[in-house]
């Protein structure tokens, strides 16, 4: 049997932390194929699931342990561009966020790859995160995806200039409850020495437009943190900074608590 590609930890909270991008396995046939620069894994979202560890009693997590490079757990399996025209990465990525290869030559993955790793592990990370929103709308009547996500905050194939420290996604409003939307803007509009936007940049990937149906009870928001709130440098090792993360984890706390608040007020 083979082991899972994901972990769950299942609580009464309504809300579902999903953590898409903190994995770092990779199938030794799949790192054969990666060169030096894909074998960095640098688009990691490092230690982000260590960075929101503890921070709400009794919430659900569903983290996919396999790297992005495998496949993008937060990409449409259909292979739609999550932004057209712009530059992104795809749903098993040809290159870096700096827009740089990550396969040997001859190397990239081909359909049959592709259609292999839906297979093998998006498909049960998202059969997992599916039934634990099922699982916890049951209970409340509604379920809180808030999907969590941190990136390099200079990235000039992506985005011009410094990224803000907070970026909220929620597609323009369509993914949650505007309850939901102001009551995280207000907590990261009031922290002290950091910066924020609402649906700039990063919108909200695949994960929170897929699940994000507010009609039906079921209410999604991503956030997308810049790594240097919680990393030492946004570099190898990405090593993660305990003073600097344990300064952003007071501000995320309040961010948990006030949407868990609002969810028994929310329609169902
Ligand atoms: N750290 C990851 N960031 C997301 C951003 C997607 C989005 O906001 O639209 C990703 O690439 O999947």
């Amino acid at each position: 049997m083979s082991a899972p590609v994901f972990e769950t930890r299942q609580g009464t909270s309504p809300i579902i932390l999903g953590f898409p991008h903190t994995g770092t396995e990779v199938p030794p046939a799949i790192y054969d194929r990666l060169n030096d620069n894909g074998r960095i894994l640098a688009d990691t979202d490092w230690h982000i699931h260590q960075l929101y560890d503890g921070l709400l009693a009794d919430v659900t997590t569903v983290r996919a342990t396999f790297h992005r490079y495998v496949i993008d757990a937060n990409r449409d399996p259909a292979g739609v561009s999550l932004y057209p025209g712009q530059n992104t990465t795809g749903l098993v990525p040809q290159t870096d966020f700096d827009g740089k290869a990550i396969w040997k030559d001859g190397q990239a993955p081909d359909e049959a790859d592709i259609a292999a790793r839906l297979r093998d592990f998006h498909a049960p990370y998202h059969a997992a995160l599916a039934a634990e929103i099922e699982r916890v709308r049951a209970i409340h009547g509604v379920a809180i995806l808030y999907d969590c996500h941190s990136i390099r905050s200079h990235i000039p194939f992506l985005f011009d200039g410094k990224l803000p420290d907070f970026n909220i996604g929620t597609d323009m409003g369509k993914t949650c409850d505007s309850a939901i939307e102001q009551a995280t803007l207000t907590v990261v509009e009031a922290a002290e020495g950091y910066d924020s936007v609402l649906n700039g940049r990063f919108k909200g990937g695949w994960t929170t437009r897929h699940y994000g149906r507010p009609e039906t009870g079921v209410h999604a928001i991503q956030m997308e943190l810049a790594q240097s709130t919680h990393l030492q440098t946004e570099a190898v090792p990405f090593a993660y900074d305990a003073a600097k993360a344990d300064r952003l984890r007071v501000h995320l706390k309040d961010i948990l608590v006030s949407i868990e608040q609002i969810a028994p007020g929310l329609k169902r």
